[in-house]
């Protein structure tokens, strides 16, 4: 399995100082910025787009940038999200009309791809397109809010997941967004992820480095496979 990364979702931070923001928690040990579009039509809210990736850019964040597409259609502000400079781009496979098309277009456009799971959306399709997916996400809530609560049948999802990228020879990074924090990241952890999103649970500190510290030392206590333990 592949280091843990933390993805700190911007959705939670305070907009009118999102630049500062993103600089601390990046400061403070996060690794990735992930970055929520919504479209008030694939999800029931509306949050930013291209435009602000490029002002992070501008001011300086280098850091990976996890572009999380809840948006339909999908392939038209593909390339703008390249030139914003994203570095990853995952969307919903029922909000393309041609999933195996939308990921040769994000590799075209020179990024790293991901498919996006909702709770009760199977895994179905992946292994068809599993050679051209650099990342799987999983949702662990419904998309187009943060803040909700962990679903727990994530878990059993994540280790059917985990199966699947195992058995597959490229590395691939397995996801989890929603609902995540210090509380729940061993279980996760051990259900097969290596990469977490995490909004309100950080932000939503006044002490990112503290929640940070906290999130990986309690991943590191994890035995993979091994949930509760
Ligand atoms: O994509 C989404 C919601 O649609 C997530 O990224 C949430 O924004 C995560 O927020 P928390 O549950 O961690 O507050």
């Amino acid at each position: 399995m592949q280091d843990l990364v933390i993805a700190p979702s911007i959705l939670a931070a305070d907009f009118a100082r999102l630049g500062d923001e993103v600089d601390q928690v990046l400061a403070a040990g996060a690794d990735w910025v992930h970055f929520d579009v919504m479209d008030n039509h694939y999800v029931p809210n509306l949050s930013f787009g291209p435009v602000i990736c490029q002002a992070l850019r501008r001011h300086g964040v280098t850091a990976p940038i996890d572009v999380h597409l809840m948006i339909r259609p999908v392939d038209r502000i593909i390339p703008d999200f390249a030139a914003a400079g994203a570095s990853l781009i995952s969307f919903h496979p029922e909000a393309s009309d041609h999933v195996d098309r939308t990921l040769q277009l994000i590799q075209e456009q020179g990024c790293q791809t991901g498919l996006v799971f909702n709770p009760a959306t199977p895994l179905d399709c992946l292994r068809y397109v599993l050679d051209k997916v650099d990342l799987v996400l999983l949702m662990s809530v419904n998309p187009g809010f943060g803040g909700q609560t962990f679903i727990p049948g994530t878990l059993a999802k994540l280790e059917e997941a985990r199966a699947l990228i195992d058995a597959h020879p490229r590395d691939i990074r397995l996801e989890v967004d929603g609902g995540v924090g210090p509380g729940n990241i061993a279980d996760i952890v051990a259900a097969g992820a290596d990469t977490v999103v995490a909004g309100s649970a950080i932000f939503g500190q006044p002490d990112y480095v503290a929640v940070i510290e906290q999130m990986r030392s309690r991943a590191a206590s994890a035995t993979p496979g091994r949930r509760g333990a």
